[in-house]
């Protein structure tokens, strides 16, 4: 099996761009799809769960172009499926097979749905009650209320109000809602229980009314459809970031002080589980709305444990699963309550999380749709920004998410605690968020930035001592050459700033053992030569480039952790970072080494002139307007002068021993 080490993490601070919505993404392509027009749907999650979908829709014969990994054009077919028997594969995807049977059970084809196995444990007889009043003839090949099913052609008849259960999934009620405007028929479903994840119906209504049909609600009991609405395109849409996906990034905001900023989701969003924002101001988190973005950060910045709570989690079910992590951290025993719909999802969500949390030292309880969460003493830590106790806890726990994506993401946040955790088969997060670790890493990893003059030694330097500790290594003046060469060899002129920042922004630029390639070709040696070293150097002060490659470099933050060398590592690239260095020795001593390295090669060199050029470098470097070379108030300097590289490695060690101990 694979697994994930996630090193004790301590801050996190930065900006995520969210993925789409899972929720939002699935409903729109089904809709696109049921409605009369082309639809083009920007921002698609591009996940498992939309991947089944897709497929399901390719399957059924839709005509779907993809634009872009995230863009399709669908052209709708009115409910009726070009091809009018097929087996679909629904995966694990809640959100793919209760609106795809309410669907097909309307459109008089033949189909058969099955998934994976858990899929066939996971409850849809409310569903096919619901489908069967009407005449729908859905059948269970498997066990009886459970997937596999095998849908066959009849004619739909409304002429009772559908009585439905609402208590077991808010999926049976928002699959029916799409699927009945295409009997053509009035229709009306009476909710005979309570309703769950109601902010989950409201989504499915909103995005019915982008596509032209209304739904009169009263209260979350009765919904009434009007005959004769039909779906129509609404031409272009976008799909929001998921915020149930947000939720580990404010979460990590709480705990490792941030602030932390999700772009894709804010105060407009319908998704309902935006509302984890409130839940998580009321455990201590200071929280910003923007149109585009929430941030979140700790309150105050003395040491401060997070606030227990006891809360009604009813219409949070997702981002529900964050908080009893967070739970870990609080000052006291947290409940969470109305969660009986966990036991029903990718696993049985209450006792996997029991299981894992007591791992990892916390006195747990479950109910039938409660748990309660007393945090081991020695979790009960001060929010880590502001330095964690070390030794007292159990380190490097291995946690078990079966088969569940949020059960992955969430425990992750336990490694806020200061310990190591180690994540079985991470890959489960493509269900919804694939790229999950990897964002994670950008806010939180430990970065540690190297900057210093040119010949100042960082270079090698910082890459011995990411070889100590087992981090990756950003050699930030190589993209710097590399985008330097590749304009000499694309004939864009080295001051062409909107050319020179296109190609900085496209690089086909790979590092691997220690050996650089821009697309297949090995320039290791062509970005060392004196003609890209004066080029990097003109490119270095394009502000275009420099945003160009922000992005870029800060791509390169992965666990367990970075080492980073530049000019502005510490002030612009990675301003966070945990431990900064400032690498500096005497304009003599740096034009002496390069002397020595220019004669060991063979080639002609002159000290006085060396000791020129490297004066005026510096000066270049420090009087240019964009990112100039500075020792930040917040960096230790290192003057190297009197040492040797195994020196220098070790007085840079010494200060990451320091500042980050559980590194070394
Ligand atoms: O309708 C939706 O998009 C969803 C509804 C919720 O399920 P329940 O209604 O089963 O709680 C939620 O957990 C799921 O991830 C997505
Ligand atoms: C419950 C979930 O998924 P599904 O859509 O499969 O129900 C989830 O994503 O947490």
């Amino acid at each position: 099996m694979d697994t994930l080490v996630l090193p004790p993490l301590h801050t996190a601070s930065g900006c995520v761009r969210l993925p789409g919505s899972k929720s939002i993404s699935n409903r729109m392509l089904l809709l696109a799809a049921l409605a009369e027009g082309t639809t083009e749907i920007h921002d698609v999650l591009v996940a498992d769960d939309t991947q089944v979908m897709l497929s399901a829709l390719q399957k059924l014969g839709v005509g779907m172009t993809a634009i872009d990994d995230h863009t399709w054009r669908i052209k709708g077919c009115g409910g009726d499926f070009p091809v009018a028997e097929a087996d679909l594969f629904m995966g694990n995807a809640g959100t793919v097979i209760r609106p795809l049977t309410a669907a097909l059970a309307l459109s008089g084809g033949h189909y058969r749905l099955s998934g994976v196995p858990r899929m066939h444990e996971r409850p849809i007889g409310d569903l096919v009650d619901g489908l069967r009043q009407i005449g729908a003839d859905v059948r269970y090949t498997g066990e009886a209320g459970f997937p596999p099913l095998e849908i066959f052609p009849v004619t739909i008849q409304l002429a009772q109000p559908i009585r439905l259960r609402g208590d077991v999934s808010s999926q049976f009620l928002s699959a029916l809602l799409m699927a009945l405007p295409l009997s053509g028929q009035a229709a009306v479903i009476e909710i005979t229980t309570e309703l769950i994840s109601q902010p989950y119906v409201e989504i499915t209504l909103n995005l019915m009314a982008r596509f032209g049909v209304k739904v009169q609600r009263e209260g979350w009991q009765r919904f009434i459809l009007l005959a004769g609405q039909r779906y129509r395109s609404p031409g272009v849409l976008h799909v929001e970031g998921d915020a149930s996906s947000a939720s580990y990034f404010l979460a990590a905001g709480l705990l490792g002080g941030g602030p932390v900023r999700v772009e894709g989701v804010g105060k407009n969003s319908i998704q309902g589980d935006v509302q984890f924002a409130y839940a998580l101001e009321s455990l201590g988190a200071h929280i910003v709305w923007g149109e585009n973005f929430i941030e979140a950060k700790a309150e105050s910045s003395a040491a401060e444990k997070i606030k227990a709570f006891d809360l009604d989690l009813n219409h949070i079910p997702d981002a529900a699963m964050t908080l009893a992590v967070c739970a870990l951290f609080a000052d006291g025993r947290c409940v969470l309550r109305n969660i009986g719909s966990w036991r029903v999802k990718e696993t049985d969500r209450i006792t996997a999380m029991a299981t894992e949390l007591r791992k990892l030292g916390a006195v747990v309880e479950t109910g039938g749709d409660w748990l309660a969460i007393s945090p081991a003493p020695a979790l009960c830590l001060p929010c880590t920004p502001f330095g964690a106790p070390s030794g007292t806890f159990r380190r490097n726990v291995a946690i078990d998410t079966y088969d569940d994506h949020r059960m992955a993401m969430c425990f992750s946040l336990a490694a806020f605690a200061g310990v190591s955790i180690i994540i079985n088969d991470p890959g489960c997060v493509r269900k919804t968020f694939p790229g999950y670790f990897a964002a994670l890493a950008e806010i939180s990893a430990p970065v540690i930035a190297l900057d210093g003059p040119s010949a100042s030694g960082k270079g090698t330097v910082a890459s011995m001592v990411a070889a100590q500790l087992g981090y990756h290594y950003l050699d930030s003046g190589a993209l710097y050459r590399l985008t330097a060469l590749a304009a000499l060899r694309a004939g864009v002129a080295l001051d062409d700033a909107p050319r020179v920042a296109a190609l900085a922004a496209a690089l086909p630029a790979r590092f691997e053992n220690g050996r650089v390639f821009l697309n297949e070709d090995d320039v290791t040696d062509a970005i060392r030569t004196e003609e890209a070293s004066a080029g990097a150097s003109r490119v270095a002060v394009l502000a275009d480039v420099r945003a160009a490659l922000l992005a870029r470099q800060r791509a390169w933050r992965r666990f367990p952790g970075l080492v980073a060398d530049g000019r502005d590592m510490g002030s612009v690239v990675f301003p966070s970072a945990t431990v900064k260095v400032f690498l500096t020795a005497s304009a003599e001593a740096r034009a002496e080494r390069r002397y020595k390295q220019l004669i060991e090669k063979g080639s002609a060199a002159n000290m006085p002139a060396l000791l020129h050029d490297l004066q005026a470098r510096d000066e270049r470097d420090a009087q240019r307007s964009e990112a100039p070379l500075r020792q930040c108030e917040d960096a230790l300097q290192v003057d190297t002068t009197l040492m040797d590289i195994a020196e220098a490695v070790n007085a840079v060690m010494a200060i990451v021993e320091e500042k980050l101990p559980d590194a070394v």
